[in-house]
This record gives C-alpha cells, structure tokens and sequence, in this order.
C-alpha cells in the first residue's frame, strides 16, 4: 500500500513561492526569485522534491530543526514561525514567517493544490464511535450510485480503486490537500472523509469547506487529550459552523446530539433510531426502525419529511450499523441526491454493499465458535458491540479484550466492565502497550471487572497471540468470540515500535490449530 500520495502532475501543477507570499501578504526571509513549488508537507518522512516545508512546533521538537534534512531530501524553502526562522537560519533555504505554521497549513496547501478548484462532493464525518463505518457505507452507497469516490478513514484512504495506507483519522491538512488533489486526477466526484475531534483542533481540515458534516455520536473517549467530556464536546463543534461546512445532519441517538444541533450555525437535518436510544430526546426529521436483524445483514426502515422513506439492508450486524447506515444515506440526500434513486440503487444490489475491514468483522468459518474482530476501544462501543455479537450467539460469549498504552487511561474501569456485563467469560490481555507497562494495564482492567462482577470468570493472558488461543480454547460450537481493540490494524505499538501483528491472521490462525478452519 502506497503512502502519502501527491498529485502525479509534477510541474504543470507548480506554483511561484513569490506569489504565495504576495497572495498571502506574508513576510520572507531570503530571495523567493524563481523558485517554484510543487507539494506541502510538514514532515520530512513524507517529503517530495520541490515541496515547501512547513516547521511547526510540535509537543517535541520545531519541526524547523528539521530544516537541513528537508532541503537534502528537496526541499525548496521553508514556511515557519519565528522561532523555527531563527533555528533554520543556517539551513540555506529561504523562509517564508507565519504566526502560527500550523494554522497557515490549511490555506496554503489550497492554494498550492488547488483544491478549491473543481472540489468534489465533500462528506465529513465526526463523532466517538461510527465515524469510519459510516465513511465506508458512505463510499460504497455512492459507489452503488455510480461515482468515483474517494475515502479517508483511520483504516484505509482510497483513491477510486486505489488503497493509500493511513496514519492518522484525519491526515494533517498538507496531506490531506495533496491526497485530494490527487483524487482530482482520478476524476473522483464525492470523497467521505473521517474528522477527529483532534484533527478540529489540530487544523486538520483548514482550507476545506464540507458539503455536508455529519454528527454520530459522543461518548467517553480522549480524556486524554482533552480535560473532560465538555472539553472534547467543544472540540467538534467547529464542524458544525459556516466555515466547515454548508449543512449538517446530526444523529440524536446520544444525549450530546441535541447539543450540536443547538450549537451549530448551518442548517441542520436530524436522525435518530426508535425507539429511542437516549430517553427524553426530541424527535429527528429522520427515524431508523430496525426491521430485521440476521448474522449477515441488519434490515431498516429510514423515514423522513414528506413521507419519504426506504427500506435497505447493511450488511454488519447491530443497530449501530444500521443507525450509521441511515445517517450516510441522510448525508447524501442533502448532499443533493434523491432518496428514491438512492433506494432504487440499493434494491439492485439487495441492499448497501460495503467491506468495514475489522469492524465487527467475521474471521471464522463454517464449523467451530464465532469469531470477531473489531475496533471498539471504548466503554460505548463495546456495549453496542457486545449486544450485537450476544444477539447471534446461542452459547457463550468470550470477550477478548485489552486497552491501549499512553492513551485516556479514565475509560479502562469503565471499558472492562461493560466488557464484563456483556459477556460470559473475559479474556484480559495487552493492546498496544506503547511506552506503559502491560501489566498495570491488565491490573487496572482485571481488578475493575473482579470488583464489579466477582463471580465472572476472568482469565489474565498475555501476548495476544496466547490470548486468542486461550479464548478459542475456552469455546465451542454456538458460541462467539469478540475480540475488541485491533480491528483492521497490522501492527502493534511496543515502546514506540511497530511490530507487524494482525489480529485477523491471529485469530484465523487459531482457529486453525484448533481444528475449527483448514
Ligand atoms: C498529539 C498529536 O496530534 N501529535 C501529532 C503531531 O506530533 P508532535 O507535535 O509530537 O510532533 P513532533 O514530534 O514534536 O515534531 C514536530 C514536527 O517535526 C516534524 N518532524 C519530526 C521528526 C522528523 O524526523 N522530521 C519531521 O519533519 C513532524 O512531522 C512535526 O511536524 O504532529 C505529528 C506530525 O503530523 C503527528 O503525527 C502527531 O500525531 C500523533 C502520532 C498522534 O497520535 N495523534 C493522535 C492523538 C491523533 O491525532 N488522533 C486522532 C484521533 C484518533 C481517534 O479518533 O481515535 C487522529 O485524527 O488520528
Ligand atoms: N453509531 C454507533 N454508535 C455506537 N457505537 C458504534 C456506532 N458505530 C460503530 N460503533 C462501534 O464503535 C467502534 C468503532 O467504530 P468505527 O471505527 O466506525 O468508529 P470511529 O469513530 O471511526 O472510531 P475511531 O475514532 O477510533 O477511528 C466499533 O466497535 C463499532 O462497533
């Protein structure tokens, strides 16, 4: 898989550094003469010849004492603050002075990209939980209606047909302007993209205008990032105003929705899921009622103003899915599509036909217990997740779980006893450790599930590869396991190194020695 993906233009799509400056009215250090520039970025892993670096002061080092190893990878001059001009001052390259390189980012890869010109449809999706399922349904329902989509997700970024992998939810804004104008190259007409609420409050998105943003939902997660719930709240909230974005569609089905629909200054469309998820909530313009819930799809019903409404099919199972599903189909049609064509696409095809990798994704076969594999990393998710697995399981249910390292470490009670309230044996192991030690994580997880359920079986196991087997060994025939935290991710982060791990192969693997897959 490709990354950070750039025009293929090369120098027909250059722009002049002076008249940067100029357009910018923006002070400069060193004769921009002649200098032309290709590409942005502000990092010199993802450096290009003839890009302009941008030095930001990040939580560790000035991205300007990267200066010297910007201009030997090609770097033709750099944009900074102050400071960053004063550390650079050796480094030859002429500079381009910002308050804040961070906040410039945005603006200037636009115009350097050209993004604004001939902009494709553009999707935000924001929210705790269901913002990378509800691209990816997103992008496959425009694919069933017939447009070059683009996608960027904490899975994947796609191109059309092409993979690019990912880094970060939401890439910062050079990226993210070089990805879309490569998306303009391969004639790309509608592009979901996943908004954290880091990446609001990173200038992530600066320079983008969304069509249509939509809210999932919030729930307890990044506490350490931000303060408190308030805080991270706060944080997506600029999605919802007229610089970001020109209409929003908002889901009802947490309590804070309401919220972002009192704080938004765009029109503003609702959905919600009934009955209700959240007691005490208005009604939506739109409503989701499930009417079928199988191990391969989840049927619903989407109704709307003026008797408008569809019955479809996603193929993922729990209400969740089916409540990320409408929100996409709600998105589109106030991106300007009609809600009976959209139908008539998703009869065709028997419904939405969309790949989540590692999102409550089945790894098992035929013969032998249920397993799967999921992102949940959050006390919410893995109650939603857990009541879907439970629905299709007329055995046990293992949940194999463990918490991520240097990451909001106020969820971990919490996490491990939705975990054990939704299962009937627990299987406590290590996530991505990153620079803690695995063991206090595990004791945190394995004495809030002791205390809060004393008689639950709980089982301590560590690697995750003795894990997954310790849980297949504890299953049989009829019964699940889930296996929340890796999802789609191919590595594991130990001290700060990434080791290739998928807990897919793991899983399968399993499953193999066990007798259960060939
Ligand atoms: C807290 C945070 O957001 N940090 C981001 C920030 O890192 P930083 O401030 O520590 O950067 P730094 O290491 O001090 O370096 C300063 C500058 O020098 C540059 N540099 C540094 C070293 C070098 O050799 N060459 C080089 O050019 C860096 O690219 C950076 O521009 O800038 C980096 C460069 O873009 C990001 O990779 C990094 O994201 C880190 C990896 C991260 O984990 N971020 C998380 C919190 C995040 O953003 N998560 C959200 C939400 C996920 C979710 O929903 O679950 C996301 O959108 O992914
Ligand atoms: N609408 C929803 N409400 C509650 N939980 C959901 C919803 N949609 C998905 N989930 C659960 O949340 C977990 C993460 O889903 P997904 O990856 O789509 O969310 P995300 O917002 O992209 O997460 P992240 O920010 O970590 O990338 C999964 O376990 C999924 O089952």
């Amino acid at each position: 898989m490709p990354g950070s993906p750039g025009p293929t233009t090369g120098t027909s799509s250059a722009r002049s550094l002076g008249q940067l400056a100029s357009e910018f009215g923006l002070e400069h250090i060193g004769s921009l003469d002649g200098i032309e520039i290709t590409g942005v970025t502000l990092s010199t892993g993802d450096l290009h010849p003839g890009d302009l670096y941008v030095g930001v002061p990040g939580a560790h080092r000035h991205g300007a004492e990267f200066a010297d190893q910007a201009r030997e990878g090609g770097a033709v001059a750099l944009l900074t603050d102050a400071a960053g001009a004063e550390i650079a001052k050796e480094s030859g390259l002429p500079v381009i002075l910002v308050d804040s390189p961070r906040a410039a980012l945005g603006d200037v890869s636009a115009w350097v990209y050209r993004t604004n010109e001939h902009a494709p449809l553009l999707f935000a999706v924001t929210g705790t939980n269901g913002k990378t399922s509800t691209s990816y349904l997103l992008e496959g329902i425009l694919k069933q209606m017939g447009l070059v989509t683009g996608l960027s997700s904490t899975a994947e970024r796609h191109i059309g047909d092409l993979t690019v992998v990912s880094r970060l939810t939401t890439p910062e804004a050079s990226e993210m302007h070089a990805l879309l104008a490569r998306m303009r190259e391969s004639e790309v007409r509608a592009v979901a993209v996943e908004v954290s609420a880091q990446a609001l409050s990173r200038n992530r998105v600066d320079g983008l205008v969304f069509d249509v943003a939509g809210f999932t939902n919030l729930s307890h997660d990044h506490l350490d990032d931000y303060a408190d719930m308030e805080e991270y709240f706060q944080a997506k909230l600029p999605l919802f105003q007229p610089d970001r974005a020109v209409r929003g569609v908002v889901s009802l089905d947490s309590p804070y929705g309401q919220r972002v629909v009192e704080a938004s200054r765009i029109p503003v469309t609702t959905i919600k899921v009934v009955p209700p998820i959240t007691e005490g909530t208005d009604d939506a313009d739109w409503s989701v009622e499930i009417l079928d819930e199988q191990a391969a799809y989840t049927e619903f019903r989407l109704s709307g103003p003026e008797g408008r409404s569809l019955v479809t099919r996603v193929p993922m199972i729990g209400w969740h899915m089916a409540a990320d599903a409408a929100l996409a189909i709600v998105m589109m049609v106030e991106g300007g599509f009609e809600l009976e064509a959209i139908g008539q696409a998703l009869d065709e095809d028997g419904g939405i036909v969309a790949y989540l990798p590692g999102r409550t994704e089945r790894v098992s076969g035929d013969r032998g217990p249920s397993v799967f594999v999921d992102f949940g990393h959050s006390p919410d998710a893995f109650l939603n997740t857990l009541k879907a697995v439970r629905r299709f399981t007329p055995g046990k249910v293992i949940m194999l779980f463990g918490a991520d390292g240097d990451r909001d470490t106020t969820k971990r009670p919490e996490m491990a006893r939705v975990a054990a309230a939704g299962s009937d044996i627990l299987v406590v192991t290590d996530h991505h450790p990153r620079f803690e030690d695995p063991e206090t994580i595990r004791k945190t997880l394995v004495d809030a599930a002791r205390e809060a359920y004393p008689e639950h079986e709980i089982h301590e196991v560590s690697p995750p590869e003795a894990a997954i087997r310790a849980a297949v060994a504890l299953a049989g025939e009829g019964d699940s396991i889930l296996w929340a935290g890796p999802g789609h991710q191919d590595y594991r982060d130990i001290r700060g190194v990434r080791t290739p791990y998928s807990a897919r192969e793991e899983a399968r693997a399993a499953l193999r020695e066990a007798g259960w897959a060939e």
